[in-house]
């Protein structure tokens, strides 16, 4: 897994280390392992330009001192300042190692022609500290280094995201290498944040004994696991998936609900509706075993056994949906409600209150609806909503989105790093919903099977537009060879998704 911390917290630890070790240790293991990584990204070091932009606190500080490193080993070193007051110890020591400082608040001219020649540039304007969008000169020195042809290397976090959520709210460091130090920051791990941070590489500076527990994890490949079927494995031991979906009207989604749970590893699917989708999904996967219902508290009675519930996907709103998202939820199995089933319930919230787990899978509108927030505060602010609605609703909550958000009370939120924008195409919702529904089924705990789901999901979604699984170290701004893809190419990529993490 890959952790990141609150910056609350990061000050606290980083404060408890510093009590043990001499004044300016941190800052210099930092500013070591920040010219470690800019030294790597040059062809050559000797003779390199390389640019410092130095904002008014430490992030200034880190990127001065690393600067030093470099011009010691024979790198042109030019620091912009944007500050009057820019880190005293660090500057004298660029200084001593021979590097060039610009005039305070240079002339714009001076400024972007040092950027514009640069073969590196540091991003050292604000890291953990800066609050709100950037001010000038930080707004125009950031516009100038994402637009500059040299390597962009953010120093910390990129200067314009908010490290505590990823929030960008005007102009920000468009970097293709982030260093960041002692643990990852939420806001490089989830959008629109975590677009400007290229590649994150962690420093280590020592942190680690005096972090407490995550609060933010992203899964690596091999964190993913999703249940594997065993020797003596029978359709009932590897889960049984009862999707309730469609209607007369609405069949799409429950075909593509059936067709996730189908490639999403469930021993059986179950699937019962209307007559008309029910003969839809009947045809397209004849592995499901179908059941007419109709919209009656006693429905579920004729379905058999399940081990968990999928219900919501192009159900309808009205009565009688509602009485099917109330017959289900009156189980005592794992449910996982979607779509409709949201909207239905955010008028009847009481029917949450159950003992089994409940996991909800809302985009930022049906959230929004949910718990009476407004949309764009949602999407402004998406990791501190999905936590409030895993507290306020006692379920686990899947946000979908750009990057999509795992939230379970009192544990740390799952961010998922597969995602791509591919996935902004209709249907795809509703794979997500059959898919999740199978891994509850075959035992996962809903945070796993949520966030196991999500990341096979967006896999899938790559390998279905690349035509394969992703080539590895594709060069940034190479064609991407990708294809549009629809919600059935998602389904007809889970296997080859699967194939890649088991
Ligand atoms: N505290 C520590 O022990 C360590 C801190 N380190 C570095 O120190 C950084 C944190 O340093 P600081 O707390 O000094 O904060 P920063 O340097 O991140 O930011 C504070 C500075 O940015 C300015 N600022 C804030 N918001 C702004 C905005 N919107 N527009 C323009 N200017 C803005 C402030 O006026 C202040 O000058 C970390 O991100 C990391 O890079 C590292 O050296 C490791 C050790
Ligand atoms: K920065």
């Amino acid at each position: 897994m890959r952790y990141a911390h609150e910056v609350g917290k990061v000050r606290a630890a980083e404060r408890a280390l510093m009590a043990r070790l001499p004044e300016g240790a941190l800052m210099q293991r930092a500013a070591a392992g920040l010219a470690a990584v800019c030294a790597r990204l040059l062809p050559a070091l000797y003779g390199a330009d390389v640019v410092l932009l130095v904002g008014g606190g430490d992030n200034g500080g880190d990127a001065l001192y690393a600067g030093a490193r470099l011009a010691r080993r024979g790198a042109r070193v030019t620091a912009v300042p944007a500050s009057p007051r820019i880190h005293r110890a660090g500057l004298g020591a660029l200084r001593a190692a021979g590097g060039r400082v610009l005039g305070q608040a240079p002339p714009e001219e001076e400024a972007a022609g040092a950027v514009a020649g640069a073969d590196l540039i540091i991003d050292g304007l604000t890291g953990i500290g800066g609050t709100g969008a950037l001010r000038e000169p930080h707004a125009t020195l950031a516009r100038l280094a994402s637009e500059a042809p040299g390597t962009v290397v953010a120093c910390d976090v990129p200067s314009g995201v908010d490290a505590g959520s990823g929030r960008v709210d005007g102009p920000a460091v468009r970097a293709d290498v982030t260093v960041t130090f002692g643990t990852h920051k939420p806001g490089l791990l989830i959008d629109p944040g975590a677009a400007y941070c290229g590649v994150v590489e962690l420093v280590d500076i020592g942190l680690g004994p005096d972090l407490p527990d995550p609060d933010v994890v992203a899964a690596r490949p091999e964190d993913v696991r999703p249940p594997e079927p065993g020797p003596e494995s029978d359709k009932y031991r590897r889960g049984v998936v009862g999707i309730i979906a469609g209607g007369e009207r609405f069949t799409g989604a429950a075909v593509l609900a059936a067709g996730g749970a189908v490639h999403g590893g469930a021993g059986m699917v179950r699937f019962a509706s209307a007559p008309h989708a029910v003969e839809l999904v009947r045809q397209r996967w004849p592995e499901a075993v179908t059941t007419v219902i109709e919209p009656k508290p006693d429905a579920l009675e004729r379905i058999g056994r399940v081990q968990a519930w999928v219900v919501g996907p192009g159900l309808g709103t009205d009565r009688d949906g509602e009485t099917l998202v109330e017959a289900v939820l009156g189980t005592d199995l794992p449910v996982l409600v979607d779509a409709d089933g949201l909207t239905v319930l955010a008028r009847r919230r009481d029917l949450l209150r159950r003992t089994a787990p409940t996991l909800l899978t809302p985009h930022a509108g049906e959230l929004a609806r949910l718990i009476g927030a407004d949309r764009d505060a949602i999407e402004a602010a998406r990791l501190d909503h999905v936590r409030r609605a895993a507290a306020e609703l006692s379920a686990t909550v899947l946000l979908k989105g750009s990057t999509t958000l795992v939230a379970e009370e009192d544990r740390p939120v799952r961010v998922n790093p597969t995602g791509t924008p591919r996935l902004a195409t209709a249907g795809t919702g509703d794979v997500l919903s059959g898919l999740v529904g199978a891994l509850l089924a075959g035992g996962l705990p809903a945070l796993d099977a949520a966030a196991s789901g999500a990341y096979l999901h967006g896999l899938a979604a790559r390998i279905a537009a690349a035509g394969g699984p992703p080539a590895p170290g594709r060069e940034p701004g190479e064609r991407s060879g990708e294809a549009p893809i629809s919600a059935y190419d998602v389904i007809t990529a889970l296997p080859a998704a699967f194939r890649a993490v088991w």
